[in-house]
C-alpha cells in the first residue's frame, strides 16, 4: 500500500477568516430580521473515540470564544439508556446546565421528537443562541445524528449542520482504528473519520513524532478529503473548527479547490475504507445523476470485482448538469444525500467536468468510473424521487 496522497493543508493554506465584530452580525441580524426570519442556528458535531478529547475542545471552545451564544448539548451515556441529555449554555462565559428528558436512549429519534423541540423551547426562554455544539458519546456514529440536523434543515428547522469534527486519540488513535467489530461491521473509529469534516489529531503530547506519521497516514488513507489538525489539549484556532459550511452550497468553492488536490487512496488498516476520485468530463442530467446516486447508496447495486457492493459512507463532488448554468454540488452521508445549485458558474462549455470523491468500503474506482460514465449517456427511463429522505432507525 501507498502512502497516503500529501497532506493538503500545507499546499494550500486556507485563510483564516477574521471574526465577524459584533456589529457585523447585528447588521446582518437586522437585515434577516427585515427580511421576516432570522438567521439559521450551526450546529457543530464534535465527535471522536472515548477519551480523545471532546469535552475538552468544548470547554476551549467555551472560554475562548466570547462575542457567541453558544448552547452544547452533550450525549453523555450513562450506565443504563440515556434517559436524559445535559444541555449547557454559555453566554458571557457563564454557564447554564439544563437536563433534557429524552423519550428513549436514541439520540437520533430522541433529538428528532424531543430533542430540536428542547432546544426551541429553551429558545424562547433564554433566547436564541448563535451557535450550537453537540458531543456525541464516543460509541455514536456521527452519521445517524448529521442526517437527523440535515434533513431538518430543509424541512425548515432554523438550525442547520455546519461540519463533522472527529477527535482523534494520538496515542490510541491506531489501536481504535484496527478494532474488530462482529459481523464484519465497519467499527466507530474508522467511521468517524470517514465521514469528518475536520479531524483533530490530539494529545499529541504523549507520542513520538514517529508515531504521529503513522497516525496521520492511517487517518489519511481513509479520509483523502479531510483537512487534519494535529493539537494538545485540543487547542485550536476557532475558525477552523466554527463555521465550516460543510454541508451547504456555500462550500462550493473551497470544495473546487480541495477536489485538486485529493487523490485517491489505499487500503491502510484491515477494515479497508478508502478515498476514491474521479473526474468525468461532459455534462450529466438531474434524473441520471439521481439514479447513479441511489444505487449506489439506496440500493448497493454497484458491486465491486468480487461482487461485494459497494460501501458508501462520504460522498461530495462537483457536478454538471446540462443546462445549469452552475456548478452542481453533491452531498451524501449514509443514504441521505443532497444535489443543490452552487454560486459557482461554468465560464466555457469545454471546462465542464464532473469530479467525485466517496470515502467508503469495496470501492472500485475503475467500475465507479464505468457506472458513472454510462449514467451520463444513457437515457434513462424517467423516475420520480425526492432528492433526499430521512432515515432513522
Ligand atoms: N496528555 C494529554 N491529555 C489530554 C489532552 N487533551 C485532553 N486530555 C485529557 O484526556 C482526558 C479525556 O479528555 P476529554 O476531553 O474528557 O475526552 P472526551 O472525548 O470528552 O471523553 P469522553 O466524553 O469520556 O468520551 C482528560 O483527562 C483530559 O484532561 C492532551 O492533549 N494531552
Ligand atoms: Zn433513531
Amino acid at each position: 500500500a501507498g502512502a497516503g496522497p500529501a497532506p493538503m493543508e500545507e499546499e494550500e493554506e486556507e485563510e483564516c477568516p477574521e471574526l465577524v465584530p459584533i456589529d457585523g452580525q447585528e447588521v446582518e441580524r437586522a437585515e434577516e430580521a427585515e427580511r421576516g426570519h432570522s438567521p439559521k442556528i450551526p450546529v457543530t458535531i464534535i465527535t471522536g473515540y472515548l477519551g480523545a478529547g471532546k469535552t475538552t475542545l468544548l470547554n476551549y471552545i467555551l472560554t475562548e470564544q466570547h462575542t457567541k451564544r453558544i448552547a452544547v448539548i452533550l450525549n453523555e451515556f450513562g450506565e443504563g439508556s440515556a434517559l436524559e441529555k445535559s444541555l449547557a449554555i454559555s453566554q458571557g462565559g457563564e454557564l447554564y446546565e439544563e437536563w433534557l428528558e429524552l423519550r428513549n436512549g436514541c439520540l437520533c429519534c430522541s433529538v428528532k421528537d424531543n430533542g430540536l423541540k428542547a432546544i426551541e423551547n429553551l429558545m424562547q426562554k433564554k433566547g436564541k443562541f448563535d451557535y450550537i455544539l453537540l458531543e456525541t458519546t464516543g460509541l455514536a456514529d456521527p452519521g445517524a445524528v448529521a442526517s437527523m440536523f440535515w434533513v431538518d434543515a430543509e424541512l425548515g428547522s432554523d438550525i442547520y449542520l455546519d461540519g463533522i469534527v472527529s477527535i482523534v486519540d494520538a496515542k490510541y488513535g491506531l489501536q481504535h482504528l484496527t478494532e474488530e467489530k462482529p459481523d464484519g461491521l465497519v467499527n466507530e473509529a474508522t467511521r468517524q473519520i470517514a465521514l469528518a469534516d475536520l479531524i483533530i489529531i490530539n494529545k499529541t503530547d504523549l507520542i513520538l513524532q514517529e508515531e504521529l506519521k503513522k497516525l496521520r497516514t492511517a487517518v489519511r488513507s481513509i479520509n483523502g478529503l479531510v483537512k487534519i489538525l494535529e493539537t494538545q489539549r485540543s487547542r485550536v484556532d476557532l475558525c477552523e473548527v466554527l463555521d465550516l459550511h460543510a454541508f451547504d452550497s456555500l462550500s462550493g468553492l473551497s470544495l473546487q479547490k480541495k477536489l485538486q488536490h485529493v487523490q485517491t487512496t489505499h487500503p491502510h488498516l484491515d477494515k479497508s475504507i478508502v478515498t476514491v476520485t474521479f473526474e468525468i468530463l461532459g455534462n450529466t442530467t438531474e434524473e441520471n445523476l439521481n439514479e447513479f446516486i441511489q444505487n449506489l447508496l439506496w440500493e448497493r447495486s454497484v458491486k465491486d470485482k468480487t461482487g461485494h457492493p459497494m460501501e458508501v459512507i462520504r460522498l461530495k463532488g462537483l457536478v454538471s448538469i446540462k443546462d445549469k448554468p452552475h456548478q452542481v454540488i453533491v452531498q451524501g452521508v449514509h443514504e441521505l444525500y443532497d444535489l443543490e445549485e452552487t454560486m459557482v458558474s461554468w465560464k466555457e462549455d469545454d471546462e465542464r467536468t464532473n469530479r467525485l470523491v466517496l470515502i467508503g468500503r469495496n470501492l472500485d474506482k475503475d467500475i465507479l468510473k464505468q457506472v458513472f460514465i454510462a449514467t451520463m449517456t444513457e437515457k434513462q427511463s424517467w423516475t420520480f424521487f425526492s432528492l433526499s429522505s430521512a432515515y432513522c432507525c
